[in-house]
C-alpha cells in the first residue's frame, strides 16, 4: 500500500484547528469537509487525461477531460459523513456508496451494520472517506466489502491516521492507496489516536 501524508500548508492548518478542544460543532464539521476536499484534490491528481473537441467562444479548441474514470465516494458511517460534502464538492457526479459500521468499545472490533454500495462498483473507482484510521479494523473490512462487490480500484481518505492502523491495512490490503493529512504518534489504551483529534463521530454530529 502507497501511504501520502500530505504536507500541503492549508492541510496542516485546518488540521491543527481541529484538534483544538474547544473546537464547535459546526466549525469541526465545517473543516472536516474542507479537509476532505484537499485529500481529494491530492488523492487525484494522478488521473489520466484524454483530449477533446470543444467549441469555445472563438472556435474550435482542444479540451482535456479525465479519462473513463468514474467514481463512488464510500463514506464509513457515522464519522466519514462529514467529509462527504467536501470530497463531493470535486467529484460532484460520484455515486455514493454508503457502509455502516461501528468500533466496539470493548475489543475495538469494527461491527458491521449497513451496507448499500452502487450497483456498478466494478467499473468505478472507490474513494473511501472516514476521518479516522485508529487499529485499522474498519477500514479493512469496508475495503473487504468493497472487493466482495467487485471493486478493484480503490483509495482511502482519512484526516489522521496511527501507524498501527496503517501498519494492517498494508498488510491485508497492499494495493490500496492511503491519502492521510497527519501520520501521527500511536494509539492509546483505549484504542484512540495520539494526539489525534478525540471522538471524530460525536464532534462532527455533536453526540457528545
Ligand atoms: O481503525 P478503527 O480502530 O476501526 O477505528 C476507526 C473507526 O472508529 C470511528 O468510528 P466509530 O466506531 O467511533 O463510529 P462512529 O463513526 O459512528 O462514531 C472512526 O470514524 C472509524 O470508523
Ligand atoms: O481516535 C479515534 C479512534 C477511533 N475513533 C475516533 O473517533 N477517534
Ligand atoms: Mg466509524
Amino acid at each position: 500500500m502507497s501511504v501520502q501524508e500530505i504536507k500541503h500548508p492549508l492541510v496542516r492548518h485546518k488540521l491543527s484547528l481541529m484538534r483544538e478542544g474547544d473546537k464547535s460543532t459546526r466549525s469541526f464539521r465545517q473543516l472536516a469537509a474542507e479537509v476532505g476536499a484537499l485529500l481529494t484534490y491530492e488523492a487525484t491528481k494522478d488521473l489520466e487525461l484524454e483530449e477533446y473537441d470543444l467549441e469555445g467562444w472563438c472556435g474550435p479548441i482542444k479540451g482535456e477531460r479525465i479519462k473513463g474514470k468514474k467514481f463512488t465516494v464510500v463514506p464509513i458511517l457515522r464519522a466519514g459523513i462529514g467529509m462527504l460534502d467536501g470530497v463531493l464538492d470535486l467529484v460532484p457526479s460520484a455515486k455514493i456508496s454508503v457502509v455502516g459500521l461501528y468500533r466496539d468499545e470493548e475489543t475495538l472490533e469494527p461491527v458491521p451494520y449497513f451496507e448499500k454500495l452502487a450497483h456498478d462498483i466494478e467499473e468505478r473507482m472507490a474513494l473511501i472517506v472516514d476521518p479516522m484510521l485508529a487499529t485499522g479494523g474498519s477500514m479493512i473490512s469496508t475495503i473487504d466489502m468493497l472487493k466482495n462487490a467487485g471493486c478493484t480500484s480503490i483509495r482511502a481518505l482519512v484526516l489522521v491516521a496511527a501507524p498501527e492502523g496503517i501498519a494492517k491495512v498494508q498488510e491485508a490490503h497492499p494495493d490500496v492507496e492511503l491519502f492521510t493529512a497527519s501520520i501521527d504518534s500511536h494509539l492509546n489504551e483505549a484504542g484512540y489516536i495520539i494526539p489525534g483529534l478525540g471522538d471524530a463521530g460525536d464532534k462532527i454530529f455533536g453526540t457528545k
